[in-house]
């Protein structure tokens, strides 16, 4: 399995003391498979995609990429994972200012060690060829947004992890990126987990979950 979570929990410290966010969640994703989650503003989608990602962790539970344990494994061991297996396209864009658009969609690519030659056709079925030498301050928001889930495509990882990535975009273009990165984790036997308020998105994958109020409802 690419990607099991078990029983995970999480707590937040607040005023009134510990509140919970988690309650023993589990879900698992197989290679090449596409997951929506979806669930109300506040029932821990955003928490959830953290853990895995391993910028945060778990209170209780296990988490574990391509059968190793994220929670066990050393700081240097989960950079190294994060950079070589795992995609993340977060709200915020994080593109690269001072690199234009064709540098930004490279860069990630070369980090990950792979071709950045196929960096063109991406760029293509993105919409972006006209846009490859400016910069992002020159691009519109769903443009940036464009660049941002092809740089994360163009390192190939084996987990995208995206968070609402067609938010800041029309329909029909959110519907044609959605389509692109469901196509690109077929293709390419990544796995896609994707956050969205959007029942329409969510029916475009393979599977879909539920959060209701830190539980798999
Ligand atoms: N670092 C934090 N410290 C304290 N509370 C937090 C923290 N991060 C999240 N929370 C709380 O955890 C709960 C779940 O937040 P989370 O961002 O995971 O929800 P979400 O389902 O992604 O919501 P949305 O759809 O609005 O983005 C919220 O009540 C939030 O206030």
């Amino acid at each position: 399995m690419l990607l099991t979570v078990r029983d995970v929990e999480k707590s937040f410290e607040t005023a009134d003391g510990p509140q919970p966010v988690l309650r023993g969640v589990s879900l698992s994703l197989g290679t090449g498979r596409t997951l929506a989650l979806t669930g109300e503003s506040g029932s821990g989608k955003s928490t959830l995609m953290h853990l895995i990602a391993g910028l945060d962790t778990p209170d209780a539970g296990r988490i574990e990429i391509d059968g190793q344990d994220i929670g066990a494994m050393g700081d240097a061991a989960r950079a190294a994972m994060r950079r070589d297996a795992v995609g993340l396209i977060f709200q915020q864009f994080n593109l690269i200012p001072s690199l234009n658009v064709a540098d930004n969609l490279t860069f990630h690519a070369r980090l990950a060690g792979r071709d950045p030659g196929e960096v063109g056709d991406l760029a293509a079925r993105l919409g972006l060829s006209d846009h490859l030498h400016r910069y992002p301050e020159q691009l519109s928001g769903g443009q940036q947004q464009r660049v941002a889930i092809g740089r994360t495509l163009a390192a190939r990882p084996r987990l995208v992890l995206a968070d609402e990535p067609t938010g800041n975009l029309d329909e029909a273009t959110g519907d044609a990126m959605m389509a692109l990165m469901r196509d690109l984790a077929r293709d390419t036997g990544a796995g896609l987990l994707m956050v969205t308020h959007s029942t329409r998105l969510a029916d475009m994958l393979d599977e879909r979950l539920h959060l209701r109020a830190g539980r798999i409802a």
